[in-house]
C-alpha cells in the first residue's frame, strides 16, 4: 500500500468511521424501539435461556425475549441518559467554573475546591452521589452529572484565565459592564468550542458510567432497562449463555469508544483549522503636601501608587509616587523604559487594576468622578467620557463578536441611543477612521481585519460614545513602521476633531513629542521629570532625560556615531531604596542622591524635575552621542 493510500485509510478510520458510528447510534436512539420494540417485549417462555442461535443471534432471556433486539432498543435509553448527565455535569461544572471570572479572589478558592474534588475517582464520586441522590433513572444522571462536573469545572476555569486578562474583557470594565455580563458577552462565547468537544468526548464516558450504576443495581430499575442493566440482568448466566453479556457489552464499549474518538477528531479538525471589575481595592492616604495639580483638570492624580501583595507576602509597587494633572483637550505623554509602570498609572486611572493589585492616592480623580471611592455612576462616567485604544489590537477585540456589535456598545449602553441611531453613528465612524466600505466592515469580524485596520477600528470605538479622554497604551507598537504613522496621524486627527484630552503611553520619546503638548517620563514608578514638550526637548533636566532623548536617533546627527546606550538596570518593583532610584546608573550621583529621595521640584513654569543636581544649562542637557553612561 502506498503512503497517500496508508494516510487516507488513517483518516478515514480516525475520522469517517467514528462519524458513521455516531450516525448509527442516533439513528438507532430513534428508530430501534419502533423497529425490534415487540421482539424485546413480548415474552416466550417456551424460548426462555436460549442459547446463541440463527433464530436468536445472541440467544434470548429468562422470559423468552431476544437478547440482542433488547440491547438495540437499550441504546435510546442508554445514550438519552448519557446526555442528559452530560448536559447536567457540563451546565453544574460550567457554572461553577465561570465564577472565577467575577474576581481573583474567588478563582483562588475555587481553583481549591477544584482540586480537592478532582481528586475523587469519578466512579466513586458517582456511587456516592447515586445513594445521595436515590436509586433509578434521575438519581443516576444526577449523580454520573455531579461527578463530572468538576473536570467541566476546571476545563471552564482554565478557559476562562485565558480569556480574562483579554483588552476586550478590560474594555468592557471600563464601559462598567459587570462581570455578569463579561461572563455571557466575551467569555462563553470564546470559551464555548473546546467545551462542547470537552461535552462531546464526555457523552461516552456517560455511557461508561451510567452502565457501570445500573450494573451495579444503582442506576436504571425495571421495567426500565438500559446495557448496564442487561448486563446485570444476564450475569448469572454469562458462563451458560455468553450472548446474554456480550451484546449489551459491545454495545457498552463500542459506544464509549465512538463518543471519545468522535470528541477527538472533532478537536483535530477544529485545531487544525485555527492553526491555519472585579473587586477593587483603592485606598485614601493621608493628604501630604501636593504638587501643582489642579481641582478642575480632567484628570488629576496626587501621589499615586500601585501595590501588589502576593500571596507569600511580597510586596512589590509598580507604580511609586505618580502626581500630575490632565487639562480638558490637553494631550500629555507618559515616557519611560520598559517596567517603569506608565501602563499601569493609566490603568488605574481606568479603574483597570485588579486584585492583588492595591490603588492608594490621596487624591485620583477623573471629571468629577473620584475613582478612589467608586460606585455605579462613576463607571457610567468613564464608560462614556473614557476610551482606550490598546497596545494590540487584535487582543482588544473579542473575535466572537462583529465589528459593528463592538461599535454600538458605547452609544447604546451609555448614551441610550437606539441600534439603529448607533449602526448609523458607526458606519460614520468607520468612515472618520479611513476604513473603506464601512458597511462591509461593520459586518465582519476582527481575524478579518489586518492590523492597521483593527487599530483604526479600536479608535473608532474611541469616538463613539462622547469621550473627554482618550488613553492610548503604545497604541502603534504591534504595528509595521508605515501603518505606525498612519495610526498617529488619526490619533491626532480624531484629537481635533473630538477636542478630547489624550494621554499617550510611549517608550518612544520621539513620537510622544510629535502628539503630545506635555511630556511626563517615568522611571521605577516615580514621575522623574514633568515639562512642556518643547522645554523637555531643548533642555532636559533630570540625566535620565537627557539619556533617553540620547538614545533616539535625531535630526542631523551624525549617522556614523551609534546611539547613547544606558548602562546597568532600572530597579524593579519590589526595589526598596532610601535614595534616588537613577542613582546607580547616573554620572552625576554623589553620596546624598544614593541616601535620600529627591522630591518632584518645580525647576521653572511648568517644568518641574525630581533631581539634586539637575542639567540646568542647556550645554549639560545631552550626554556626547555615542557615549555609554
Ligand atoms: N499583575 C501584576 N502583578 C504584579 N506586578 C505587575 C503586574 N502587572 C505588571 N506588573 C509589574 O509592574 C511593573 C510596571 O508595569 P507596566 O506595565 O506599568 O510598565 P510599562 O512602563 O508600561 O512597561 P511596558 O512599556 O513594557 O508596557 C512591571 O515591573 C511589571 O512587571
Amino acid at each position: 500500500m502506498t503512503a497517500p493510500m496508508r494516510s487516507r485509510l488513517r483518516l478515514a478510520v480516525s475520522g469517517g468511521v467514528p462519524l458513521v458510528l455516531v450516525l448509527l447510534f442516533v439513528f438507532l436512539s430513534v428508530a430501534a424501539p419502533s423497529i425490534w420494540g415487540d421482539d424485546a417485549s413480548a415474552s416466550n417462555v417456551a424460548e426462555a435461556n436460549q442459547a446463541i442461535s440463527g433464530a436468536h443471534w445472541m440467544g434470548t432471556d429468562d422470559l423468552g425475549r431476544d437478547i440482542l433486539a433488547r440491547t438495540l432498543v437499550a441504546t435510546r435509553n442508554s445514550l438519552v441518559l448519557a446526555v442528559l448527565a452530560t448536559i447536567v455535569g457540563g451546565c453544574a461544572g460550567i457554572g461553577l467554573g465561570l465564577l472565577s471570572a467575577m474576581s481573583r479572589r474567588m478563582s483562588r478558592a475555587l481553583g481549591a475546591v477544584i482540586n480537592v474534588l478532582i481528586a475523587f475517582p469519578a466512579l466513586l464520586l458517582a456511587i456516592f452521589f447515586a445513594v445521595l441522590f436515590g436509586i433509578g433513572s434521575v438519581g443516576s444522571v444526577l449523580a454520573v452529572g455531579a461527578s463530572f462536573a468538576p473536570g467541566f469545572a476546571r476545563i471552564t476555569q482554565t478557559l476562562t484565565a485565558s480569556v480574562v486578562s483579554k483588552e476586550y474583557v478590560e474594555a468592557s470594565r471600563v464601559l462598567g459592564k459587570g462581570p455578569l455580563y463579561r461572563t455571557f458577552r466575551h467569555i462563553l462565547p470564546n470559551i464555548a468550542e473546546p467545551i462542547v468537544l470537552y461535552s462531546t468526548i464526555h457523552i461516552g464516558t456517560a455511557v461508561l458510567a451510567l452502565s457501570g450504576l445500573s450494573f451495579l443495581g444503582l442506576g436504571v430499575q425495571p421495567p426500565v432497562y438500559d446495557w448496564g442493566r442487561l448486563l446485570n440482568d444476564g450475569l448469572t448466566r454469562i458462563y451458560v449463555t455468553p450472548g446474554v453479556a456480550i451484546a449489551p457489552s459491545i454495545a457498552i464499549v463500542l459506544a464509549g469508544l465512538t463518543f471519545n474518538l468522535a470528541g477527538e477528531r472533532l478537536s483535530d479538525l477544529i485545531g487544525g483549522r485555527r492553526s491555519a471589575p472585579a473587586a477593587r481595592r483603592v485606598e485614601r492616604r493621608p493628604a501630604e503636601p501636593s504638587p501643582d495639580t489642579t481641582g478642575d483638570s480632567l484628570v488629576d492624580v496626587r501621589h499615586l501608587r500601585v501595590v501588589y501583595t502576593s500571596a507569600d507576602g511580597r510586596v512589590t509597587t509598580p507604580v511609586r509616587d505618580v502626581s500630575f494633572a490632565l487639562a480638558a483637550n490637553e494631550r500629555v505623554g507618559i515616557v519611560g523604559e520598559s517596567g517603569s509602570g506608565k501602563s499601569m498609572t493609566a490603568a488605574a486611572i481606568a479603574q483597570l487594576v485588579e486584585e492583588p493589585g492595591h490603588v492608594q492616592a490621596e487624591a485620583l480623580r477623573f471629571m468629577d468622578a473620584d475613582l478612589l471611592a467608586p460606585d455605579r455612576s462613576t463607571q457610567h462616567v468613564l464608560g462614556r467620557n473614557m476610551a482606550m485604544v490598546f497596545q494590540d489590537p487584535g487582543e482588544a477585540l473579542n473575535p466572537a463578536i462583529k465589528i459593528g456589535t463592538h461599535l454600538i456598545e458605547p452609544a447604546v449602553i451609555h448614551l441610550r441611543e437606539t441600534k439603529k441611531d448607533a449602526r448609523r453613528k458607526a458606519l460614520d465612524a468607520l468612515g472618520a477612521v479611513a476604513l473603506t466600505d464601512p458597511a462591509r466592515r461593520y459586518e465582519q469580524h476582527q481575524h478579518e481585519l489586518s492590523g492597521g485596520m483593527k487599530q483604526r477600528v479600536g479608535i473608532a470605538i474611541g469616538l463613539m460614545g462622547e469621550a473627554r479622554l482618550l488613553i492610548a497604551d503604545e497604541p502603534t507598537t504591534a504595528l509595521d513602521v508605515t501603518v505606525q504613522r498612519q495610526i498617529l496621524r488619526l490619533i491626532n486627527r480624531v484629537g481635533e476633531q473630538t477636542q478630547a484630552g489624550l494621554l499617550f503611553i510611549s517608550h518612544d520619546i520621539a513620537v510622544v513629542s510629535e502628539l503630545c503638548d506635555r511630556i511626563i517620563v517615568m522611571y521605577a514608578g516615580f514621575i522623574v521629570e514633568e515639562a512642556k514638550t518643547g522645554d523637555l526637548l531643548a533642555s532636559p533636566a533630570h540625566p535620565y532625560t537627557s539619556v533617553l532623548l540620547a538614545a533616539g536617533p535625531r535630526m542631523g546627527m551624525d549617522k556614523s556615531v551609534p546611539l547613547v546606550a544606558i548602562d546597568g538596570r532600572m530597579p524593579g518593583p519590589d526595589a526598596d531604596l532610601p535614595g534616588c532610584y537613577f542613582a546607580a546608573r547616573c554620572p552625576r550621583a554623589d553620596s546624598t542622591c544614593l541616601s535620600s529621595r529627591p522630591p518632584l521640584r518645580v525647576l521653572a513654569d511648568g517644568h518641574r524635575a525630581a533631581c539634586w543636581h539637575p542639567l540646568t544649562e542647556p550645554g549639560d542637557a545631552l550626554p556626547p552621542e555615542g557615549v555609554t553612561i
